[in-house]
């Protein structure tokens, strides 16, 4: 029985890079990474925060995703991979916001499953193959800036998660 009630809980854990490093990179100006004073001092440069793949026959583009809210209790139906390339995504509105993956590999099933709460000063980067939810934002209409590959090739699976999980309120 797919009831709310029912569904397996899938409980949020604070976004940090090294429960994040199985599935990509997190994004964010951390001590924890390689950064230095540029332009005279004025400026400081968190380096190389993530690993953008195109693939050999693709082309990584920029684009501004404005996303609707979700609503809490969140059923996670359904998770996709882009097995082509990486997916980057970083907050433009400051906000929290949600990111739930899976192992690259077999369409995952619900006890694969990892959900982070993102801050609004994290972003992330899919590595190619890895299992997400599409775009998760939270409270209001949201802009990120995705990072994310063009090119041949069908770069999207989607599966159904059976029995789907609930993000709780
Ligand atoms: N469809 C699309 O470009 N977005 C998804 O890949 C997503 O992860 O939000
Ligand atoms: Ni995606």
């Amino acid at each position: 029985m797919n009831t709310p009630a029912a569904l397996p809980r899938l409980v949020p854990r604070p976004l940090e890079r090294a429960a994040f490093a199985p599935f990509g990179e997190v994004i964010e100006a951390s001590d924890a990474v390689r950064h230095f004073t540029i332009n005279a001092g004025n400026t400081e440069r968190y380096h190389d925060l993530a690993t953008i793949e195109p693939g050999a026959d693709g082309r990584a583009i920029v684009s501004i995703f404005r996303a609707q809210p979700r609503s809490l209790p969140f059923a996670v139906t359904m998770m996709e991979r882009h097995p082509l390339g990486s997916q980057a995504f970083m907050p433009l509105s400051g906000r929290p916001w949600l990111v739930v993956v899976a192992p690259a590999g077999p369409p995952p099933k619900v006890e694969d499953l990892r959900v982070f709460l993102a801050r609004g000063d994290q972003g992330v980067n899919y590595a190619p193959g890895v299992w997400h939810h599409p775009l998760l934002a939270l409270g209001e209409v949201s802009d990120f800036l995705v990072i994310d590959r063009s090119g041949p090739g069908a770069n999207c699976d989607e599966a159904v998660l059976t029995p789907a999980g609930l993000i709780p309120a």
